[in-house]
């Protein structure tokens, strides 16, 4: 891919404080217009992979891409000062969303006349945080005392209370993020709502961080809630993604309760390859 027309190969598009787009990084992803990114600053390194003393293909498979984790695990850190003669720094890369504000913006958010094939999402800026917990919530959920019904979830819908979400049987307290409020994105698909279903099912294939990934969530808002399935009928892909999104979940909030309509399902499988991936670190 050439450079955008009209442009040359140091400028990009940026966002309102000037930092360049993961999207704006991606199109520069060849030997004689290569962008990559070392520890949050996108530089263009076009001249200087004919002299890379690691040889080109070593590079090749960078551009376009955040490469500061294999970075630095090859190259004694004055190297990038040592050799910016050759090297160009464009400018820092946008601040990184979570996943599932990612997610939202990249297949859900609503695309605005003339969009282009991958619209802007408001910032998050603009989204106010849902209702936060304090000691008078906490004592509110006390009284749960960790029992949720699909009926009693639903009150904990980020307005008038924080935001709780169901998952796998247990249920979790996504309040402090950023990404589910309650008026918007997931937020407004799932807040209050069991999202074992929605999790497991839809595919979407797009780059989060860099990195190519096979998502599997349900972008509609009838999958939330859905209990008229069967784990065991789960395909290979399904269950892996509603592992990885178990993982993703138990490991970034808490978990304040249990769900009575599936406390019979046996999520051990799920549970042990979440823990499975866990190991090995991957990202769901
Ligand atoms: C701005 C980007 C880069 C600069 C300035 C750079 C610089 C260098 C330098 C100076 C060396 C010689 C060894 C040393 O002094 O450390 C080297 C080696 C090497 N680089 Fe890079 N490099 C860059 C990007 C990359 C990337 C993205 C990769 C791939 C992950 C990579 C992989 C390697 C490898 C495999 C070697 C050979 C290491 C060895 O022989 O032990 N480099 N690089």
């Amino acid at each position: 891919m050439g450079n955008l027309a009209g442009r040359t190969s140091s400028e990009g598009s940026r966002g309102s404080d000037g930092s360049i787009s993961v999207e704006e990084l991606q199109k520069h992803n060849t030997k004689d217009d290569a962008w990559m990114v070392l520890f949050g600053e996108v530089l263009d390194v076009t001249k200087f992979i004919p002299i890379h003393p690691g040889g080109t293909d070593t590079i090749d498979m960078y551009l376009g891409k955040d490469a500061t984790e294999e970075w630095v695990e090859i190259h004694s850190p004055e190297t990038l000062e040592k050799n910016l003669q050759h090297i160009t720094k464009i400018g820092k890369i946008e601040a990184r969303r979570g996943l599932m504000s990612w997610l939202y913006e990249r297949f859900a958010a609503p695309k605005s006349a003339g969009a282009s094939a991958t619209p802007s999402a408001p910032a998050d800026d603009d989204w106010p945080q849902g209702t936060q917990f304090t000691a008078a919530f906490e004592e509110e959920l006390k009284k749960e005392e960790g029992h949720f019904s699909l009926e009693t979830l639903k009150r904990w819908n980020g307005k008038e209370r924080p935001m709780l979400i169901a998952l796998c049987g247990i249920v979790i307290d996504v309040s402090p993020s950023e990404n589910f409020i309650p008026t918007h994105g997931y937020g407004k698909l799932w807040a209050g709502k069991d999202c074992t279903w929605a999790m497991a099912t839809a595919s979407c294939l797009g780059h989060f961080r860099d990195v190519l990934f096979e998502i599997h969530v349900s972008l509609k808002a009838e999958d939330a809630n859905r209990l008229d399935f069967k784990l065991e009928e789960l395909e290979e892909l399904q269950f892996k993604s509603l592992a990885g999104w178990y993982k993703h979940f138990t490991e970034k909030y808490r978990q304040v309760g249990t769900l009575q309509e599936l406390k019979d399902w046996d999520f051990s499988n799920i549970i042990a390859e979440a823990k499975e991936m866990q190991k090995k670190g991957s990202y769901a």
